[in-house]
């Protein structure tokens, strides 16, 4: 349904040259949500515009249903919606209003576009908001109206940029609830930007990782975390000795990728961290090391990130990056 290949995009600042995108190729098949992970000015919102007709490519092609999304931007704009970062509605009509006026740009009659801006409140579950005017909303609110108003012309594939930037928790998990129902019932095809790690993780059926304009992985969660991070086990032991030698052995056995220590830890990175920790604790135990601590942690997109990239993914509210959890030693 999404074809991209060979995106690429600059722009121009005074005397510099900004390549936003320089290299973004993927597929996205009907009915399928594909989240585009990055981090702070990776491309993904230029992505988008140039799959949506805002923005001419530099290079590349894009296909839409099937529609150049150079040579065929009209029929292309027939079959899509886009909700962009910012707040799309105006603040002088009522939602209900707003939502057909919306219709009659996309070419629907009156009486239709009045319909279908009921359907969609309904749809979204804001029916009883069809009568406020939008600078009475709240956040969650204003969110999903403007994804009614990109939803009004009964488009087949939905493109959100950021949907749920800004919300709390609970409006998040209601608005991807929203999503996922329009998802099962409409059949439709969703692209979507997100800085949220655990939000794309549960909600996406695939991943698209972009860093610097480039894709730099592409799969579901699963497969991601379990080809590029891998489990991670901790054993903390008695002394620093103990530590060195229970790193040496780590060393030495089969299925493990890297071994880090830190004062009386050691960190291995494993692809099954259920088969590497019993035998390892055997190991030690052979060798008499006191081991004090031990667990294990499953590999989060994060740590995936981190993998391809030496850097951590920022998540919102969190400029140092820290918020993602420590270790869990069991
Ligand atoms: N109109 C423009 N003129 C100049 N540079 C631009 C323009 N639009 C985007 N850029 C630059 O292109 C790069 C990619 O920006 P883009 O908005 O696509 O990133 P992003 O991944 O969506 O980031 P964010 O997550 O912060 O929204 C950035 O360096 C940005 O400053």
């Amino acid at each position: 349904m999404i074809r991209a290949e060979g995106l690429r995009r600059t722009f121009t600042a005074g005397k510099e040259t900004i390549e936003a995108v320089r290299d973004v190729s993927f597929e996205v098949a009907a009915g399928e949500l594909l989240a585009l992970l990055g981090p702070n000015g990776a491309g993904k919102s230029t992505t988008m515009r140039m799959l949506t007709t805002l923005l001419p490519p530099t290079a590349g092609s894009a296909h839409i249903a099937g529609f150049d999304v150079a040579r065929e931007p009209g029929l292309v704009r027939e079959v899509i919606g886009y909700v962009g970062q910012r707040n799309a509605a105006g603040e002088n009509h009522r939602i209900r209003d707003e939502l057909a006026i919306q219709g009659r740009c996309y070419g629907l009659r009156l009486r239709e576009a009045r319909r279908r801006a009921d359907e969609v409140l309904e749809l979204l579950g804001i029916g009883e908001l069809a009568g406020r005017l939008p600078g009475t909303l709240s956040g969650g609110q204003r969110r999903r109206v403007d994804i009614a108003l990109g939803l009004v012309h009964g488009p087949r594939v939905l493109f959100l940029d950021e949907p749920s930037a800004g919300l709390d928790p609970h409006s998040r998990a209601g608005l991807w609830e929203q999503l996922q129902r329009l998802r099962r019932e409409q059949g439709l095809t969703i692209l979507l930007t997100t800085h949220y790690l655990d939000e794309a993780d549960q909600m996406a059926e695939r991943i698209v990782i972009v860093d610097q304009g480039r894709v730099i992985a592409n799969g579901t969660a699963d497969v991601l975390k379990a080809d590029l991070a891998g489990d991670r086990l901790y054993v903390t032991t008695s002394d620093t000795d103990g530590a060195r030698a229970a790193a040496a052995l780590a060393r030495r056995m089969a299925g493990i990728v890297e071994v880090t220590t830190e004062d009386r830890t050691v960190g291995l990175r494993c692809a099954d961290a259920d088969a590497v920790l019993p035998a390892y604790l055997r190991l030690l135990h052979h060798a008499s090391v006191t081991v004090t601590r031990a667990g294990l942690r499953r590999p989060s997109l994060d740590d995936v990130f981190i993998n391809l990239t030496g850097r951590r993914l920022e998540q919102p509210g969190d400029p140092s990056g820290n918020s993602i959890e420590e270790p869990t030693h069991a």
